[in-house]
């Protein structure tokens, strides 16, 4: 492809000319599933929205508004054609060819697994339609996603080609859809950009692994500290205690140290905005993707606060708590005992109690609202409400509730078996500095600050550049 030569839409739409009344109109080649949604988006984002079928008069329905037409009289009517069709069916293009010389073509295509063909969908595309200006985009998003706009985890359209105006004219396209759009360079990254979608559950990856290792890690601390240090002490065998004791212990550290890890990015982020005095500079890659994950930290962290709940509830039918209770009594019994009741304790295992009541209802309440149906329910006031101000009280609920379960444990040194503190000590940690640091941001001086700078207020600073790129 020469350099001389410009994409069509430059030729019918120079930049720069004032906004025509006329919306321009764009082709979708193909009236399947996303064929379909992309054409919704792109009428209600103002274009006209013309498709080329095999079928044009017995084709499925096509969204109001929307032309179907031949897919030669459709490609002669526009200057940016979207190959919405499966790879598989892209061989009729090359008697297009002709027709779709110096056109815009958009491959959004994506294959069902890797290294299925020996070249990249949109190479291929290239390859049958040399003359015409390809670019890969859009085919990391669902058609649900296309459908109904960017959302937190869907805002970004990849985009590769050869051609620097396409790649411009497909930038347009997408940002007025919603999206931002991040250019990935020449059209042979459009291998990557294809694999991408076959990766599963990316965001998940993370905070799974992390679920994965704090349980293990656990698991075998408090093996080696109930299990294992009973034994070796006092030849006594308590591995039963590994299914429902142990368990009931690890679950919920793992629920508070997850929940926890949810929120302390939020506050490391309002730390760098406060330090750097602005909101415009990128935070650090690392700050980015945790960022991301947060909600799967989340809901993970609710999984496993409700399997806590759940091997609570079945504390009174175990075998073993009703032989020591049973036990205790008939001891008493037989010498002549009674026990006053100690009101101390009565309230200290209430408070308790209801802590993780409280924190748990929160809990559920958290994750409801971060489904997409319920979410999209709530305006983005009431959407940040609840994730941010009752999470922030879901998580001081359970870590109090944590905290009166240890009650006065971390003064006694019989606890602290082999010099180890007991688990739900370390499960403390982060939530403790979460809180304090949340503490700390909501002092009337330093939540002033952060609010400005969240509004788009800039400290200028009076350092030179050197120190300024010191803290980028
Ligand atoms: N669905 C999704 O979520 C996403 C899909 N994609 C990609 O978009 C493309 C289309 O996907 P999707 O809409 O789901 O697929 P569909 O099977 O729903 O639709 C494909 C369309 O292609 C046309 N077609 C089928 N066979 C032929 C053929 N032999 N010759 C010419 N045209 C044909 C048909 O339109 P007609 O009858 O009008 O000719 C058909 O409706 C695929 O490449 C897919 O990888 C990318 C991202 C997400
Ligand atoms: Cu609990």
């Amino acid at each position: 492809m020469s350099k001389e030569e410009k994409p069509e839409s430059m030729s019918l739409y120079p930049l720069g000319t004032a906004a025509a009344p006329e919306p321009e109109l764009l082709c979708i080649f193909g009236t399947g599933d996303l064929g379909r949604s992309l054409g919704q988006r792109l009428l209600q984002s103002g274009y006209k929205v013309v498709y080329g079928s095999r079928r044009p008069h017995s084709c499925g329905p096509v969204p109001q508004g929307a032309q179907v037409m031949s897919h030669t009289a459709a490609a002669q009517s526009a200057s940016v054609v979207f190959i919405c069709i499966q790879r598989e069916h892209y061989g009729f293009l090359e008697q297009l060819a002709p027709q779709l010389k110096r056109k815009v073509l958009v491959d959004v295509s994506n294959n069902l697994r890797k290294n299925l063909y020996p070249e990249a969908n949109a190479e291929y595309l290239q390859r049958l339609t040399p003359e015409a200006y390809v670019v890969k985009a859009f085919n990391t998003l669902s058609a649900w996603a296309l459908q109904n706009g960017p959302s937190d985890s869907n805002r970004q359209v990849y985009l590769c080609g050869n051609s620097t105006e396409a790649k411009e004219a497909v930038t347009e396209i997408a940002t007025r859809l919603g999206f931002s759009v991040q250019d990935r360079g020449s059209l042979s990254a459009a291998r990557e950009l294809e694999d991408f979608p076959l990766q599963l559950f990316p965001l998940w990856r993370l905070p799974l692994r992390l679920a994965f290792g704090l349980t293990a890690f656990f698991f075998f601390y408090l093996l080696t500290r109930d299990v294992i240090y009973t034994y070796a002490t006092q030849k006594k065998d308590i591995s039963f205690r590994i299914m429902v004791s142990l368990a009931n212990k690890v679950f919920p550290i793992v629920s508070l140290i997850m929940l926890a890890l949810c929120y302390l990015p939020g506050v490391i982020a309002a730390v760098f905005q406060l330090y750097r005095g602005t909101k415009y500079r990128r935070f650090p890659d690392w700050l980015d993707r945790w960022m991301l994950c947060r909600k799967q930290l989340g809901l993970l962290a609710l999984a496993f606060a409700f399997l806590h709940v759940l091997y609570t509830l079945i504390i009174p039918i175990r075998y073993y708590v009703r032989y020591k209770i049973a036990a205790s009594t008939i001891a008493k019994m037989k010498e002549n005992q009674t026990s006053e009741l100690d009101t101390t304790i009565a309230w200290r295992s209430d408070s308790y109690y209801s802590m993780g009541i409280l924190g748990f209802g929160l809990y559920v309440l958290l994750g409801i609202t971060s489904l997409p149906s319920v979410s999209n329910a709530l305006s983005w006031r009431e959407f940040s409400f609840i994730q941010s101000k009752l999470g922030y009280l879901t998580l001081f609920f359970c870590t109090f509730h944590t905290y009166l379960y240890g009650w006065d444990m971390f003064l006694r040194s019989s606890y602290y078996k082999w010099y180890t503190p007991p688990g739900y000590m370390l499960s403390l940690l982060v939530p403790s500095v979460v809180l304090v640091l949340k503490l700390l941001l909501l002092l009337p001086c330093v939540d002033r600050s952060l609010t400005r700078i969240r509004q788009g207020w800039e400290r200028t600073e009076p350092q030179d550049d050197s120190q300024k790129s010191l803290i980028t």
